[in-house]
């Protein structure tokens, strides 16, 4: 019997399993979603129990469904959200508060007085972030400072960190592993994505103590064996990756210059930028992977809302059932009616790093039905990712042919024609779309000799469908322009005085 690679992806929503064979086809999926906790305004947490009995019960589930066990599995790869964070007690493996989640804001505060202490330039140039509650230091901090006893037994080196990579090799491994990979480390905000190694002077200003920190290592090499109760023998877990690196190694964009956006519940615009790490204005840099022992580096724009605007639509107003619904709706205006929607529900990412911006709809008039709201809320996905690829072409000066898409609206074709008319570029979607399972799965292979190569993966790679820019782009454009100025009164609006 042939082997696999099974793929464990451990998202915002829900944990997902996939097993896919040597061509990268999938032959097994399991999915389940898992509870949102939301103990305060702009507070977002997990259960780490929860993530991982759902993502154990989805990896047992997806090797059932085709008969087979752990003795046919040739690797396993990790894929997870990025930044969230958990603190658990190394001797019962039990986490000392919930997973604070990448969304949660509770650190705003506290990250404006590192601005104000002047820390911006000395954080970016060394990590390749801005200062923003989205990173992993703050929420550690957090922890340390808000929970009885946790830094007392953090200074005696009994508790450990971890983003959700660490948390699910730690369980695979019965506590045994406690490691990271360098993409997930690049996103806490006390990695130095140049000497590749945790920064000391981070790790004082955010009072962490080193011990809690796990190994970093490369994106693909055995890291360790699973256990042998949910896999029945021993597993190489040989393959790990955040979510949107993951992604851009499953779309294959293996050289300099190609780029990805993956519409989710955020939209993750994310450029391969070769093995040197540019520092811009207003994008991240962060590591992309590392294979063979070499580094290469990206450029990335995260946009918190993306189809969760369309979810938003759907729960929140209403106005359909099902998220597929809202192209159909949009389709009957021919535009937004003078509507524009800058969806800031959770503040906004980049490129302008305003944790107070709110959401916004302008420009409605008698006339405007949810038609058109649809239509300018499909408009704002494509313009909030046109601002990114705006600043990927003028600051770190890539000027990509196409766009790589996947993620759950990127199914939605409206969507994508619009944003190859708005950027006026061709915008390509693949076959497989889950493609930050495959990129787990690949850097597992890769470790394992499952597969041979990048060359080899290049090879698997393959089109569903190309839009390409249309009559409407001149139109699209303006609009865009218009968007900005309804940007522009959404920012600091939680912040203002009466
Ligand atoms: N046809 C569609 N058009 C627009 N948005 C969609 C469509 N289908 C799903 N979505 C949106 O895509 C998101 C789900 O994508 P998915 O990749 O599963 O998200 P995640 O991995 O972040 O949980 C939801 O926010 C949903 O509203
Ligand atoms: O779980 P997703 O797909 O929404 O991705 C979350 C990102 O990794 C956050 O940085």
């Amino acid at each position: 019997m042939d082997k696999y690679i099974l793929a464990l992806d451990q998202g915002t929503t829900s944990s997902r399993a996939i097993v896919f064979d040597q061509q990268g086809t999938i032959q097994s999926v399991a999915q389940k979603e898992f509870q949102q906790l939301f103990p305060k305004p702009g507070w977002v947490e997990h259960d780490p129990n929860e993530i991982w009995a759902s993502q154990a019960g989805v990896a047992a589930e997806a090797i059932a469904k085709i008969g087979i066990n752990g003795k046919y599995l040739a690797g396993i790869g990790i894929t997870n959200q990025r930044e969230t964070t958990i603190v658990w007690d190394r001797e019962t493996s039990q986490p000392v508060y919930n997973a604070i989640v990448w969304q949660d804001r509770r650190t705003s505060s506290y990250c404006d007085e590192l601005k104000a202490q002047g820390l911006s330039e000395t954080i970016k140039q060394k990590t390749g972030l801005f200062i923003d509650a989205y990173f992993s230091a703050s929420k550690i901090k957090w922890i340390l400072d808000n929970v009885t006893g946790a830094r007392a037994k953090a200074e005696q080196g009994r508790l450990a960190f971890g983003t959700v990579d660490t948390w699910l090799v730690w369980k695979l491994t019965n506590g045994k592993v406690h490691v990271t990979d360098v993409t997930n480390a690049s996103r806490t905000m006390l990695y130095n994505i140049h000497t590749l190694s945790w920064d000391k002077e981070l790790l004082k200003i955010f009072t962490i103590p080193e011990s809690m920190l796990p190994e970093v290592r490369s994106c693909s090499e055995v890291y360790g064996e699973t256990g042998t109760t949910i896999f029945a023998s021993k597993v190489p877990i040989a393959g790990m990756a955040g979510d949107q690196q993951a992604a851009l190694f499953g779309q294959a964009c293996f050289e300099p210059g190609m780029i990805k956006n993956t519409y989710g519940t955020g939209c993750f615009i994310v450029a391969n930028i070769g093995t040197k790490p540019v520092v811009t204005k207003d994008l991240l840099t962060t590591i992309a992977w590392k294979v063979n022992s070499e580094v290469t580096y990206a450029v990335e724009g995260s946009i918190f809302i993306g189809g969760a605007i369309i979810q938003w639509l759907r729960d929140g107003l209403e106005l359909f059932t099902s998220s597929a619904q809202v192209e159909k709706i949009a389709q009957r205006v021919e535009d937004s009616g003078g509507v524009y929607l800058v969806p800031a529900l959770s503040g906004l990412g980049a490129p302008h790093w305003d944790p107070y911006a709110r959401g916004l709809i302008i420009g409605l008039t008698r006339g405007t039905t949810k038609a058109h709201i649809s239509r300018a809320a499909l408009d704002a996905i494509t313009f909030d990712v046109k601002s990114i690829t705006d600043c990927i072409l003028d600051e770190a000066g890539i000027s990509f042919r196409e766009l790589r898409v996947d993620g759950g609206a990127s199914v939605n074709n409206m969507l994508m024609q619009l944003q190859a008319d708005v950027m006026d570029r061709i915008v390509v979607r693949p076959k497989i779309t889950e493609t930050t399972a495959l990129g787990a799965a690949y850097l597992a292979g890769l470790a394992v000799g499952y597969w041979s190569d990048l060359a080899e993966i290049q090879k698997y790679w393959k089109e569903d469908k190309r839009f390409t820019p249309g009559a409407n782009k001149e139109k699209q454009q303006k609009q865009f322009r218009t968007w900005k100025r309804a940007v522009e009164r959404a920012k600091n609006w939680a912040n203002e005085e009466e």
